[in-house]
């Protein structure tokens, strides 16, 4: 950091959660970044505005998120949301949101983590040369949402390359099953949840073509791992006003 450089300043929302109080141990020793407001969810989202936050990371429920986001659009306050649950009629929503304030940047990132980023571009890369792929993600059992952001990501980023490569459906002759035996399908592709007491966070996409499988595995062993991302992200919303899904835009990959 230089002499007459500012620190961004940074609110936390769901500071006291799992990852929120990684992130907030983490961006606190980073040299560029004062985090200013530590919110909870008995907090009034007025202490974004008492603090003077210029970017809020959201990290709460999937339950608590719009509500967030509405407020930093209104108030002019970059957003940086890791939290999960979005589907299109929300990312939707906040683009009429961001539609009204101009230079504000949202960030949607599913996952923070590097690892984890590239396993998604691994998977988009081999999708158009293997007839099947499947999804597999393990977490933690106090996980609230079921197919993991994540799981949800990979599988339209996946379906996206098979159509562009033009793959048809997934070969699969199951003709009676138990509900849910093969899982969600997200475009397409079955997604397969576990919870495990003992994990973090941990995805698997499994290709296969006629003699042979190829298995993608990323894991998050610590919620530190996710703090590279976040802090990346934190310097990059600025720079990106509008609506953006995804940590790899703002990454040279
Ligand atoms: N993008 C990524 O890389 C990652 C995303 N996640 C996602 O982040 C989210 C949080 O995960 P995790 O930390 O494990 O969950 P936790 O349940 O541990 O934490 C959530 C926190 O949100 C807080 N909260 C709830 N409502 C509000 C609100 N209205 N305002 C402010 N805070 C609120 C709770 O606060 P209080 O304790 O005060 O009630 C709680 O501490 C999930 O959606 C998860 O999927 C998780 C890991 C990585
Ligand atoms: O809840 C979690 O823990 C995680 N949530 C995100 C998701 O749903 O993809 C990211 C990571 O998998 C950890």
């Amino acid at each position: 950091m230089n002499m007459g450089e500012s620190l961004t300043k940074v609110g936390v929302l769901g500071a006291r959660g799992k990852l929120g109080s990684a992130i907030v141990a983490g961006l606190e020793q980073s040299e560029d970044v004062d985090v200013v407001a530590r919110v909870g969810s008995a907090d009034p989202l007025q202490a974004l505005l008492d603090s003077g936050a210029e970017v809020a990371v959201d990290v709460t429920t999937p339950e608590a998120v719009m509500g967030n986001l509405e407020f930093c659009i209104a108030h002019g306050i970059h957003a940086v949301v890791g939290t999960t649950g979005f589907d299109e009629e929300r990312l939707a929503t906040v683009r009429g949101w961001l539609s009204d304030a101009r230079g504000v940047g949202v960030l949607i990132a599913p996952n923070f983590s590097i690892g984890a980023i590239l396993m998604m571009r691994f998977a988009v890369q081999a999708a158009p040369f293997f007839e099947s792929v499947e999804i597999v993600e393990l977490h933690h059992p106090t996980k609230a949402d079921a197919p993991s952001g994540t799981a949800r990501r990979t599988a339209e980023l996946v379906a996206a390359a098979r159509r562009d490569a033009g793959l048809g459906p997934v070969p699969d002759a199951t003709s009676t099953q138990l509900d849910g035996a093969r899982g969600a399908v997200v475009d397409g592709i079955h997604v397969h949840g576990l919870r495990i007491r003992g994990l973090v966070a941990h995805q698997e996409v499994v290709l296969g073509g006629v003699g042979e499988t190829l298995t993608i595995r990323h894991d998050s062993l610590d919620r530190a791992g996710f703090v590279p991302g976040v802090l990346a992200a934190v310097r990059g919303v600025p720079g990106h006003p509008g609506l953006t899904v995804g940590l790899e835009s703002y990454l040279d990959l």
